[in-house]
């Protein structure tokens, strides 16, 4: 029995699912509707931060999908689909997109930072219409939507996870769970459509048929319907932030800020060959350029570009250049740039405004500005990295011979004061973005005093005392930084914060119920990591460490073993190598946290 009557005007068509999943093809399978299923082999590998919304990138993911089906199917399978569907699902929690898990430390990543929160799935479907034209061409309609549930997990605890995990139900599904079996144990309670999701929003599916095959039920409430035709011998992608409609043979604007680059119709191999390789070529020249679009980012910033827009926006580029006090090429040829990164945009009339990414990171006066950061990636870190080859040669630290320091000890702390500010003005940028997520990470409020050892300007400091009205905390660290953190200081200085001057491997460490070590220990050999915590260990009798924690197979991330390239004596170490330091000073790790902002947290306890 078919419930909607739309399923049954598909019989007689050539209906073809564009996707591998098990439960996709169970729900449609369900309804009576009759499709083939042919696995789409378009990659998931579209640049999200080109995205303005996530489900943009879902709809944009499954239209990619359905299309690639739609064209391989008359050369490989020597027949013409009347409808394909194409469908992605992903996960969005604070921004963030979660796909499936790469592996179980993914998935436990992504778990973790589900728990206890409510996320958002997201599914976008795209139907694609083939319509066979005389002259042999076809013709593809696309109409595409997108729905979204809310769904809210239990408090995870580590055994659950990973129990869970090695189930293996995690590895192929969005998010790393599935509500419809074992997942189902995780979740407190939805808003929204459950097969949503399961993988598909049938409920929206069979509604937009329902339009699709009778028009008259259409009315403006129609979501996100759009004609995409390749009548001619381009097929154009649209840039995914806009919603505008296409015509027939436009011309490719992908260069402009389109995830795909073109595919042409010209035949069945070319197509194939074509596809792998430009996704294959786009990475790697992605990751080939990846110098050009950090330097354009740090002269950007330091030019104040984004300050200026800021407080003018919607400048023509002659006027940014007069602003700057720069040639008229050069700035646009900057502001172009920055317009394909997505730091800026581009509106009508051709002028310009800060993105939502810039207004966020790259302004001064933004209670999140990485402005320090990037001066010191830019001044510090890029003159580092330019001496890799001689230090992978020789396996010598690249601070070794530089006389370009990161690291900040009592003999490079004499370094000249603006120098100092700079790194300084650095980790307070990141602690400023990321220290909330790990303040926040476990309830710290059963300890009434803190000590941040190598606190700096005391940014994590203050964020303690805000989140733990009963809490004291001492931020300890070299006399020269101690001496400049004023600078740092919140209005309305909390005297609940202080600040301490010392050296901690030499000096007495003040006695705190909890200690913090915030990028600290990868400074350091284990020699010294033990030299510290033995010290630390007598003084308190919680831990906090945070890092960049490295998988377990120490295959990512990447952010951690790009900055194990640069690091002086120390090392880049995995939650696992931490702990085992840990407790061989006799700490017990209680709780670990990936919190995807930057830096990892474990807390410890002492026996
Ligand atoms: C990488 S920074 C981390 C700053 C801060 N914890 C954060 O996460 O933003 C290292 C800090 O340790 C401090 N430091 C380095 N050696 C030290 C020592 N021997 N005694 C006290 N502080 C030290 C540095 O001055 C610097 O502020």
């Amino acid at each position: 029995m078919v419930l909607n009557p739309v399923i049954s005007k598909l019989s007689g068509k050539l209906v073809v699912l564009a996707s591998s999943s098990p439960r996709r093809l169970e729900i449609l399978t369900n309804v009576g509707l009759r499709f083939e299923v042919v696995p789409s082999w378009f990659k998931e590998t579209l640049n999200k931060s080109l995205f303005k919304e996530p489900h943009q990138y879902a709809v944009e993911t499954a239209r990619q999908k359905a299309l690639e089906v739609a064209r391989r199917m008359p050369f490989k399978h020597l027949k013409t689909p009347d409808i394909v569907i194409g469908a992605d699902t992903i996960v969005t929690i604070d921004g963030l997109i979660l796909e499936k898990p790469r592996d179980k430390q993914d998935a436990y990543r992504m778990l973790s930072r589900l728990s206890g929160k409510e996320h958002s799935v997201c599914t976008g479907v795209a139907i694609v219409l083939c319509n066979q034209q005389e002259n042999e061409e076809t013709e593809y309609q696309t109409i595409d939507f997108y729905e979204e549930t809310r769904v809210k997990f239990a408090d995870l605890s580590e055994t659950m996870l990973w129990d869970y995990i090695d189930s293996g139900e995690p590895m192929d599904k969005a998010g790393g769970y599935g509500i419809q079996a074992l997942g189902g144990m995780l979740v407190e309670y939805i808003h929204g459509d459950f097969l949503n999701v399961v993988g598909f929003p049938l409920n929206r599916f069979c509604k937009q048929l329902d339009l699709l095959f009778n028009p008259e039920l259409a009315s403006n409430e129609v979501v996100h319907t759009d004609v995409r035709c390749n009548g001619s011998t381009t097929d154009h992608i649209e840039n995914p932030s806009s919603t505008s409609s296409l015509s027939k043979g436009q011309e490719n604007m992908s260069a402009a800020g389109s995830a795909v680059p073109p595919v042409t119709s010209r035949g069945p191999m070319n197509l194939v060959i074509e596809k792998v390789h430009t996704d294959d070529l786009k990475r790697i020249i992605e990751l080939m350029d990846g110098f050009k679009a950090s330097k354009a980012l740090f002269t950007a910033s330091k030019m104040r570009v984004f300050d200026l827009l800021q407080k003018r926006p919607g400048l023509e580029g002659a006027e940014v250049a007069r602003g700057l006090q720069a040639s008229l090429k050069g700035t646009l040829c900057l502001l172009e740039a920055c317009v394909s990164l997505g730091l800026l945009e581009r509106k009508q009339g051709g002028v310009y405004e800060n993105s939502r990414l810039s207004q966020r990171f790259l302004v001064s006066d933004s209670p999140s500005s990485l402005l320090g950061y990037m001066a010191h990636s830019d001044e510090t870190v890029w003159k580092l990295f330019s001496h890799l080859e001689t230090s992978v040669r020789e396996g010598t630290n690249l601070q070794a011979k530089s006389s370009t320091k990161i690291l900040y000890t009592p003999q490079t702390c004499i370094s000249p004061c603006s120098r100092k500010l700079r790194f300084m003005k650095a980790m307070h940028g990141i602690a400023e973005v990321a220290g909330p997520a790990v303040i926040t990470a476990f309830d710290l409020s059963r300890f009434k005093t803190a000590c941040d050892l190598g606190g700096c300007t005391g940014s994590m400091a203050h964020g303690l005392a805000k989140a733990y009205p009963r809490m004291s905390v001492t931020v300890y660290d070299l006399p020269s930084v101690v001496e400049l953190s004023g600078t740092f200081c919140p209005p309305g200085l909390d005297n609940r914060v202080s600040f301490v001057a010392g050296d901690f491997f030499k000096d007495r460490l003040p006695k705190a119920d909890l200690y913090i070590l915030a990028r600290i220990l990868h400074d350091w050999t284990d020699d010294k990591v033990h030299a510290l915590l033995s010290k630390i260990s007598d003084a308190c009798c919680g831990l906090l460490v945070s890092e960049i924690f490295l998988d377990r197979d120490r295959t990512g991330p990447s952010q951690g073993l790009l900055q194990a390239l640069g690091l002086g004596p120390g090392k880049q170490r995995s939650a696992g190598e931490y702990g085992a330091l840990l407790e061989s000073h006799g700490f017990t790790v209680s709780h670990i946290a990936h919190t995807d902002s930057l830096l990892d947290a474990l807390l410890c306890i002492k026996d």
